[in-house]
């Protein structure tokens, strides 16, 4: 089986504490996300800093575009992120923005289909599109009111779509291995690192669950 990347989610709004999570978990992940409320608060300098102290490792920009995507990606891109979002809820020319921006850098777009009604409909739309990455998102407020990403991810993946597949929701220890058997690209994991007492223990964890459930 295909060993899924490892995606960690950044969501604290302070930089240093960012940065400092990130040099802990960053030897068992391959993708470091700057999470949407940390991008929000601190930018283009926070993706500058992350792409150049982890050069190695992919930079996921969690913009969650609804509008003007070529517009609002281009700036990200050029900082040296590698891939950023697009909500699946946007105008299908809003997606074909993004998507056309990250070709023009040899980057990637990735259409989150968090609060999208017909999540197949818009994932083959956006693929169509050229989308790389279709990102199966159980929001944190949705997490709260007990939802899981795990039915989503099983109806996605039975498409075959020819796009890599990303899941995110609330993912941990005890759920990790169960996600990776069923065949993602990626596995996004935020809170079960960076709210566990030690992070770099829970990251190093999670890297050898992942690998495990994927030899
Ligand atoms: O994308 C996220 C959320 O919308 C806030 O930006 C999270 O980073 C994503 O859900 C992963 O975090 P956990 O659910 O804590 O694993």
């Amino acid at each position: 089986m295909a060993k899924p990347l490892i995606q960690l989610a950044l969501d604290s709004l302070d930089y240093e504490q960012t940065v400092a999570l990130a040099e802990k978990a960053a030897p068992y992940v391959d993708i470091i996300e700057i999470g949407t409320p940390c991008l929000k608060v601190n930018g283009l300098r926070l993706v500058k800093h992350l792409k150049g102290q982890f050069h190695n490792k992919r930079i996921f920009a969690d913009l969650k575009t609804m509008d003007a995507g070529a517009y609002e990606a281009k700036p990200f891109f050029q900082a040296g992120a590698d891939i950023t979002t697009v909500l699946g809820t946007a105008d299908l020319s809003t997606i074909k923005g993004v998507v056309e921006a990250a070709n023009a850098y040899g980057r990637e777009a990735q259409v989150d289909l968090i609060n999208v009604a017909d999540k197949p409909k818009r994932a083959r739309e956006a693929v169509e599109a050229g989308a790389h990455i279709i990102g199966i998102h159980t929001g944190i407020d949705q997490q709260l009111a007990g939802q899981t990403p795990f039915a989503d991810l099983q109806t996605l993946l039975n498409l075959h779509l020819n796009a890599k597949i990303s899941v995110a929701g609330g993912i941990n220890l005890a759920t990790v291995q169960q996600v990776a058997k069923a065949g993602p690209s990626i596995i996004v994991i935020g809170g079960a690192i960076t709210g566990a007492a030690c992070p770099e223990t829970a990251a190093r964890q999670i890297r050898k669950l992942v690998d495990e459930a994927s030899a």
